[in-house]
């Protein structure tokens, strides 16, 4: 079986791509949302993305854009992917990947059975589907609060096309949510921080280690 892919989303320094880089990371996740602490203006995220070595894929992470903030975005970094983390319908996330041109991986959060649905109507338009801990409601951010689901709610899931699990997970906890669910792409931002937007490089090499340990990990 191949390796678990690991995604560090919500970098923000050079130091940050590197690390990740250096730690085997399949994605580099570049924020584009202004009430993020891991916001990046698209001029710096230009830089990270310049800064990523050929294999690093960049992910633009954006909410529920308008047109003209995707094109601005698009013009300025050079990205392999966009990611959706708002409440994009279906419809609306076709546009998007037309108008890009990339590919596109929508975000579904997850609190409770009945949220599964949404994965099998976005998996109809995206590439990839990151699956999510639901936000609170009334919470800041739609997305890199440090929280998980209940994993059992996807474990056996199909998913018509490759898809990611994210969501509070952090070194201590990925082995055990890869062996629970059976992802094989994993998500994190807040567990492998030092501080809100500012990554530390040994938490990025403990969680890629951590994820690729585990097919080694007890189950339920
Ligand atoms: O990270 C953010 O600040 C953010 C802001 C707005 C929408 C989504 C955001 N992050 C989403 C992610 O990429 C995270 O990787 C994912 O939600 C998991 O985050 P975490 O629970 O902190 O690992």
């Amino acid at each position: 079986m191949s390796e678990v892919r690991v995604k560090i989303c919500g970098l923000t320094r050079e130091a940050d791509v590197a690390a990740a880089a250096a730690a085997g990371a399949a994605y580099a996740g570049f924020v584009f949302f202004a009430r993020s602490p891991r916001n990046v203006a698209p001029e710096v995220a230009r830089d990270l993305a310049l800064a990523a070595p050929p294999g690093l894929a960049k992910v633009g992470l954006m909410v529920d854009p308008a047109d003209a903030a995707l094109d601005a975005v698009l013009a300025a970094v050079p990205l392999d992917m966009v990611q959706l983390h708002g409440r994009e319908t279906p419809e609306r996330v076709a546009e998007i990947r037309a108008r890009t041109g990339l590919p596109v991986m929508k975000a579904v959060g997850v609190a409770a059975s009945d949220d599964l649905g949404a994965i099998a109507a976005q998996a109809r338009v995206a590439d990839q589907i990151l699956i999510d801990a639901k936000a609170p409601a009334g919470a800041a951010l739609p997305g890199g609060n440090g929280l998980a689901f209940d994993w059992r709610l996807i474990a056996g899931l199909r998913v018509a096309v490759p898809w990611m699990l994210a969501g509070g997970l952090t070194p201590g906890t990925v082995a055990r949510a890869v062996a629970m669910t059976g992802a094989r792409q994993v998500d994190v931002s807040s567990g492998v921080e030092a501080a809100p937007g500012l990554k530390d490089p040994e938490r990025i090499a403990a969680f890629v280690r951590a994820a690729r340990t585990a097919e080694a990990a007890p189950t339920l």
